[in-house]
């Protein structure tokens, strides 16, 4: 039997960086998804991972991965536990052994998320791993979080902590506890990736739909207006583990000013989640909604550039959208990766294709995704 999850990307509409802080976010779900498949093997003891969007396959015999890790005792365990940096370094052995190209040692992190999880969850059973993703991996939407979400998913489907009705046939989807555990485990993963997640990211590939974020507390929000982003793949390459760093670094050099400027992206976030509850009346009450989001989305941007993660190719979306008077923002941690330009209602479909164009002239490509679908959700296969 073979067990796919796919879990979803996202993008984030108002407070990346202050969530890390205690500050709200609000996101959405994009309906891009990472998935991964699990099949247990019986016919050698190697537990082997491909991953396909990166062009790396890995296989480790059972034998090596419980040598390297044996001074953990047993590392199964029915609660989401934290990886410690010693552990971490043992991880890293059993990568290096597998001469992980040079190149790509920022993606290492990645595998070590897998590692953890994948022991901590099954054990050591041998088995054939495959992910692959519709997401741009590392560009702010979400890449690391659906990963994380979409293997937790796969592992807990073939434990013993979740019991699910492995007759289904297609998707289905997790009970809240079972999506709780999923989303614990997630967040462990996450935090081998990113040093310091909010949880964010993770919580809205989990539960899917739009969801506002502050210090650890998921509550759902229920949106009421249609909302179209044309997003734009920089293809600058970023990191969203340092550029967190880089915040928090900032924050204790300006405590003050740092403090007075995410509590303003905090007010823009309420305000979104406020926006889009509402129930537009008439077409009036709507552009009036969208010419707000467009304001505070020009706010948010401001706000980000003013912490250090705003990005000259980011910059060059800026200014090129609002020569269609249309508002721009980073998503997700910036430094390059993808930015949302805000698609209002009475837009002509020739204005998007020629800002698409002049987007592309940059090297830069833009795509528009539907928006707050569906979390997590597994299937079984049972012709393997
Ligand atoms: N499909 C995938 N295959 C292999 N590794 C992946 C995949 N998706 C994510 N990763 C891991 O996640 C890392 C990228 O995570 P990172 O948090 O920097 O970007 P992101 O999640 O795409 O953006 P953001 O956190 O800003 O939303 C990669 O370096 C890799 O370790
Ligand atoms: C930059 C950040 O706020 C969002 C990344 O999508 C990091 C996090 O919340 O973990
Ligand atoms: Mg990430």
């Amino acid at each position: 039997m073979e067990v796919t999850a796919r879990a979803p990307g996202k993008i984030i509409l108002a407070g990346e960086h202050a969530v890390v802080h205690g500050y709200t976010a609000v996101a959405s779900s994009i309906d891009l998804y990472t998935v991964f498949s699990i099949r247990l093997r019986s016919d050698d003891d190697t537990v082997k991972l491909k991953l396909n969007d990166i062009g790396l396959d890995f296989s480790w015999s059972v034998r090596r991965i419980k040598e390297v890790l044996s001074h953990l005792g047993s590392p199964f365990s029915s609660t989401p536990t934290s990886c410690s940096l010693e552990t971490i370094k043992s991880l890293a052995t059993l990568v290096d052994e597998q001469s992980f190209p040079e190149t790509k040692i920022g993606l290492a992190s990645g595998v070590y998320a897998f590692l953890w999880l994948y022991t901590s969850i099954l054990g050591f059973k041998p088995a054939t791993v495959t992910v692959s993703s519709e997401l741009p991996v590392g560009a702010g939407l979400g890449s690391s979080a659906a990963y994380c979400v979409s293997l937790s998913a796969a592992l807990l489907a073939l434990s013993d902590s979740v019991k699910l009705d492995v007759s289904q046939k297609g998707w289905s989807m997790f009970n809240e506890s079972e999506a709780e555990l999923v989303n614990k485990w997630a967040f462990e993963g996450e935090k081998i990736i990113h040093g310091k997640p909010s949880g964010v990211d993770n919580s809205v590939s989990t539960f899917g739909n739009v969801i506002k974020f502050k210090s650890g507390v998921m509550t759902r929000v229920n949106s009421n207006m249609p909302l179209r982003m044309l997003i734009t793949n920089t293809k600058v390459g970023r990191d969203t583990k340092a550029l967190v760093a880089n915040v928090s670094a900032r924050k204790s050099r300006h405590p003050d000013a740092m403090c007075s400027v995410l509590n303003a992206i905090e007010a823009i976030s309420d305000e979104w989640s406020t926006i889009i509850q509402s129930h537009a009346v008439d077409d009036l009450y709507l552009s009036a909604n969208e010419e707000k989001l467009r304001e505070l989305m020009e706010m948010n941007q401001g706000l980000l550039l003013s912490i250090g993660v705003s990005h000259a190719s980011i910059e060059n979306v800026l200014q090129t959208s609002m020569k269609y008077k249309l508002a721009s923002k980073l998503t997700g941690a910036g430094g390059g990766g993808c930015v949302l330009t805000l698609l209002p209602t009475h837009i002509s479909g020739e204005v998007i294709d020629k800002l698409v164009e002049e987007l592309g002239s940059f090297g830069f490509q833009s795509f528009t995704a539907g928006i707050g679908g569906k979390g997590v959700q597994i299937s079984f296969d049972h012709s393997s």
